[in-house]
């Protein structure tokens, strides 16, 4: 449990997000999302491409900013926190897109969120992962542009993994890898679910990974429509 965080207050969910609003350039992209995650729980957001995926995830890692509406973490409100306090919050973020820096080594890719945010135990943290990942310890010391696109994204799932212990946000790790790879990547997540870690993993569908999941939601023009809880939430405008 990270010390600059205390425990949330008991039943309290992990992340609640309440009436959150984004717009780019005036054009308002996500109308008030409302949801909350529980401990333990593996939560997809399903939606297709131009949904609002990327950018909520982005709103909740505090890389875009807010118009409207409200984020709390284990009990606190970070919405009003700047992008560099939220760092701290062992909140992992995988994104669509890798971003792996690609003349650094695989195994200085996956430390360096660990390096950043000052985690004392971040060896044997990387040793954690490779025993869950082994293919990466492979490849550890080769510059992460040399390896496939699936690989750099097991590469990006590593790198969430290292600080992500409080919650894990997963854009489309399915997404743009090749079939045997993509069942790879299943077992991964299910481990994680099996291991009770806190997920939201954003997908285009739910056909290949539906029995992943504890309850998945989905997300149409930037408002969540329906949750298999039967919530319900803003229909878009
Ligand atoms: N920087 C930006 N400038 C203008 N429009 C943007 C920007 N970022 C996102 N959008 C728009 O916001 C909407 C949601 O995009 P977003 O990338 O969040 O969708 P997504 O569900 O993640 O889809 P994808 O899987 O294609 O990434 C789209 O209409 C997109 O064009």
């Amino acid at each position: 449990m990270s010390a600059a965080m205390p425990a949330p207050p008991a039943g309290a969910p992990v992340l609640a997000v309440e009436g959150l609003t984004v717009a780019i350039q005036k054009v308002t992209i996500l109308h008030g999302i409302s949801l909350s995650i529980e401990a333990g729980e593996m939560v997809a957001l399903i939606g297709h491409n131009g949904a609002g995926k990327t950018t909520f995830l982005r709103a909740l890692m505090g890389i875009q900013p807010l118009a409207a509406g409200r984020i709390d973490f284990a009990g606190a409100r970070i919405s009003d926190q700047p992008l560099h306090r939220r760092a701290a919050l062992r909140i992992g973020y995988m994104p669509e897109d890798r971003r792996l820096i690609p003349t650094l080594s695989v195994a200085e890719n996956i430390l360096l969120p660990g390096w950043t945010t000052g985690i004392a135990d971040a060896a044997e943290r990387l040793e954690g992962i490779y025993a869950m990942i082994p293919e990466i310890a492979k490849v550890a010391s080769r510059p992460a542009l040399s390896l496939s696109g699936g690989q750099q994204k097991l590469v990006a799932l590593a790198r969430a993994l290292m600080i992500g212990d409080r919650l894990l946000l997963l854009d489309e790790p399915f997404e743009g890898v090749a079939p045997a790879l993509v069942e790879r990547f299943q077992e991964i997540v299910a481990g994680l679910r099996s291991e009770a870690r806190t997920v939201l993993i954003c997908d285009s569908s739910l056909d290949r990974e539906r029995s992943l999941y504890s309850r998945w939601m989905t997300i149409e023009r930037g408002a969540v429509v329906t949750g298999m809880d039967g919530r319900e939430g803003q229909p878009a405008a």
